[in-house]
């Protein structure tokens, strides 16, 4: 079933209260086709409720026709913020975005983060949002384990099915994913509840053996058949499998780009809410996959830019790849075994 709007209106005081939204300050929500009418309807509700200015900036949707999905993630990069300078100046003139069209890896969103803006990302259905209302305990434990990152060196993970990678660690900052942005510069997404880093330039090392149920993202497909990823000094280098591994091939290849095979952002989820199995229960178009990106004790892997991380890398083709059953250890540490998140990690 649904949930009401009295449950995702409740759901989005939790989330603004977190954000520290206070009476007076300014909330401009970014919509565009496809934005969820029930997600707008209800964070509208809330924003007012909190005594703050609700505007709204409704923006024409961008390469509908270059993009093999509607998903906003299959094509990232460039925006309907791009070029636009009259709405990039009414997000950086606002104390919070609530960016119910995706703005991720845009030049765009920088900027607004940059002049001191918050952005929280949400997009995924109201029945999502609401299960994984982000909390406190969420932010804990992400900066628990962001502290341990910001520490290592090396990642490694490892896995039954073969996967053997490391990464060098060092030249990139923290993704860390909670769901809700307390300070100003933050992008956050909820929901959320996970960790991430980028692997120093060229150092992505190793096979990675994707097993079957792993998931590849936008493709919202559970793998059915092995897929060994090939990484070579930061990039994959070969993808090898069944017509899974050549779906995947040819969907990279249509970019015409060699940077769709850099490794991009590398890390593992910490959200007890995320499940595994809730992609399969949603049409493909209908979600955009929160629920495996987060889902504890996973190990997430992606390919592509890195713009979101300051570097020079901002290729429209992202693939997220979310794992189970892997081992991540930092300095040899284990901080996921065998799929299971360990505790006070
Ligand atoms: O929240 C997100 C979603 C996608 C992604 O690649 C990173 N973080």
């Amino acid at each position: 079933m649904p949930v009401s709007d009295f449950e995702l209106v409740q759901a989005w005081r939790q989330v603004l209260t977190l954000c520290r939204l206070e009476a007076g300050q300014t909330v401009t929500l970014l919509t565009s086709l496809g934005s969820n009418e029930q997600t707008l309807r209800c964070a509208v509700l809330a924003v007012r409720e909190k005594g703050a200015i609700a505007n709204r900036l409704d923006l024409q949707p961008t390469n509908g026709a270059l993009s093999f999905s509607r998903d906003p993630l299959a094509f990232v990069g460039t925006t309907p913020l791009t070029n636009n300078r009259a709405a990039v100046e009414m997000l950086k003139a606002s104390d919070l975005v609530l960016d119910l069209m995706t703005l991720l890896f845009s030049a765009e969103q920088h900027e607004i983060l940059a002049a001191g803006g918050r952005i929280l990302l949400a997009v995924e259905p109201p029945e999502v949002l609401v299960r994984m209302t982000p909390t406190m305990e969420d932010r804990e434990r992400v900066l628990a384990a962001s502290k341990k990152l910001q520490a290592a060196k090396v990642m490694r993970v490892t896995s039954a099915a073969g996967t053997d990678a490391s990464f060098a660690l060092g030249d990139y900052p923290m993704l860390e994913e909670y769901g809700f942005v307390d300070a100003p510069g933050r992008w956050d997404h909820w929901p959320s509840g996970f960790l991430a880093t980028w692997s120093n330039e060229g150092s992505a090392e190793g096979k990675i053996v994707l097993a079957p149920g792993d998931i590849l993202l936008p493709q919202k497909s559970y793998v059915t058949a092995p897929i060994t990823c090939h990484l070579e000094k930061g990039f994959v280098r070969a993808i090898e499998g069944g017509y899974e591994a050549d779906h995947l091939r040819d969907y990279m290849e249509s970019f015409n780009d060699p940077e769709v095979y850099a490794v991009s952002h590398i890390g593992w989820g910490m959200q007890d809410r995320a499940h595994w199995s809730v992609m399969g229960f949603y049409d493909r178009e209908a979600s955009i996959g929160m629920d495996p990106r987060a889902c504890s004790g996973n190990f997430l892997w992606s390919t592509g830019p890195n713009n979101e991380a300051g570097g020079t890398r901002d290729t429209a083709c992202h693939i997220d790849i979310p794992m189970r059953g892997c081992t991540v250890t930092l300095d040899d540490v284990p901080v996921v075994k065998d799929g299971r998140l360990v505790e006070n990690a």
